[in-house]
């Protein structure tokens, strides 16, 4: 089946930089999100960031605007039902993604392809709420997807090999590389990225370092383009300690023990940047460390 029509649920981070990258590559994207506010600061941060690319030359004026033109969005889940491919990237919390795929399921044609762009979570067991887990997979992008090259492609214990090469296809047509990871707690990337990020934040807890100084010991000691403390405010604290404990959880082993201090800076409900504090406050013309 030819994928034309691409369906987002999630107008965050992930989910404007999804519909960006797809429309740039030529294909019909319906975004949706639960918040009207959501939907509009995801136009205006696609728009932001295909003018930056204009600036910079790597597209011109009328690929930006062919590009804006191919997005559209809704507050309706129901209205991705005519999507040829459909990518959740709503907030990491299982039953979030499993409400929203237990409410859009009756409205899909029989040969939508589902997928999830969550971090961690089992790919299998989401599938299995689904009435079609030969048609559901991991499809991982990185953060800022305009730019990371990487799309990890997860298949669940019972996805099949049309619906694998189809998603492997469109990770080519987007530009990208894909890398194929087994359905284990948190894949490959952040099984290995994020447990680095919590010892960052152990290390801070411990006093062995401020924040200032453990991100630039990373940056300029292991050149890390970002230190592991600023890198965890970009992706959002919330989604990091998601992460952790699914693998605390997953993998019943203590070495994947979320830090406290982790815990406390979510549940004060500083995430990182897009809350506008986390390891820093971005509220000045600077973002200044907070511990
Ligand atoms: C949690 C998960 O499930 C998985 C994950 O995603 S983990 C997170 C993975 N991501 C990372 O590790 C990111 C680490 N950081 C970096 O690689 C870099 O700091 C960065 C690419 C984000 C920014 O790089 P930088 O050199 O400081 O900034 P800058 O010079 O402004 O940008 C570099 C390029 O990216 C572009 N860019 C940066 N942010 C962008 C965005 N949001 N949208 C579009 N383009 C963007 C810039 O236009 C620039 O493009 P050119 O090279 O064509 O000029
Ligand atoms: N941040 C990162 O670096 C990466 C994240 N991911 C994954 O991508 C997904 C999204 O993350 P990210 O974009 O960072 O998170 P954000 O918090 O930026 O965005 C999540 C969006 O989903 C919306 N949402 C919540 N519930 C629903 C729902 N029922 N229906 C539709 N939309 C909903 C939220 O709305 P509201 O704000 O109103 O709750 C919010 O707009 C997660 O699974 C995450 O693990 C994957 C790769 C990298």
């Amino acid at each position: 089946m030819e994928i034309r029509q691409v369906g987002i649920i999630g107008a965050g981070q992930m989910g404007n930089g999804i519909a960006h990258v797809f429309a740039l590559a030529g294909y019909d994207v319906l975004l949706t999100d639960i918040s009207q506010d959501a939907l509009d600061g995801a136009r205006s941060t696609i728009t932001r960031n295909l003018d930056r690319q204009v600036s910079r030359g790597t597209i011109d004026a009328g690929a930006r605007d062919a590009a804006l033109g191919r997005i559209a969005s809704t507050l309706k889940l129901p209205d991705l039902g005519a999507s040829d491919l459909v990518i959740e990237a709503a907030t990491e919390r299982e039953t979030v993604k499993q409400a929203i795929f237990e409410d859009l399921v009756p409205h899909l044609k029989p040969e939508t392809i589902l997928t999830s762009n969550t971090s961690s979570i089992s790919i299998t067991r989401l599938a299995a709420r689904t009435d079609r887990p030969e048609k559901f997979m991991g499809f991982h992008f990185m953060n800022p997807v305009p730019v990371m090259q990487l799309v990890e492609l997860i298949r669940g214990i019972a996805t099949d090999g049309p619906t694998f090469d189809a998603c492997l296809a469109v990770v080519e047509r987007l530009g990208k590389t894909a890398s194929t990871a087994e359905d284990f707690p948190a894949f490959i990337v952040n099984r290995i990225l994020i447990p680095m990020i919590n010892e960052a934040v152990y290390a801070l807890y411990e006093g062995v370092g401020n924040v200032r100084s453990i991100d630039t010991s990373m940056k300029l000691g292991a050149n890390h383009p970002m230190g592991p403390l600023e890198l965890a405010d970009f992706i959002g604290l919330d989604t990091c300690l998601a992460i952790m404990n699914v693998l605390h959880d997953g993998l019943a082993d203590t070495k994947y023990r979320p830090c406290p201090l982790l815990v406390k800076y979510v549940e004060a409900g500083w995430l990182g940047r897009k809350t506008k504090r986390g390891f820093y406050d971005y509220r000045g013309d600077e973002p200044v460390p907070t511990r």
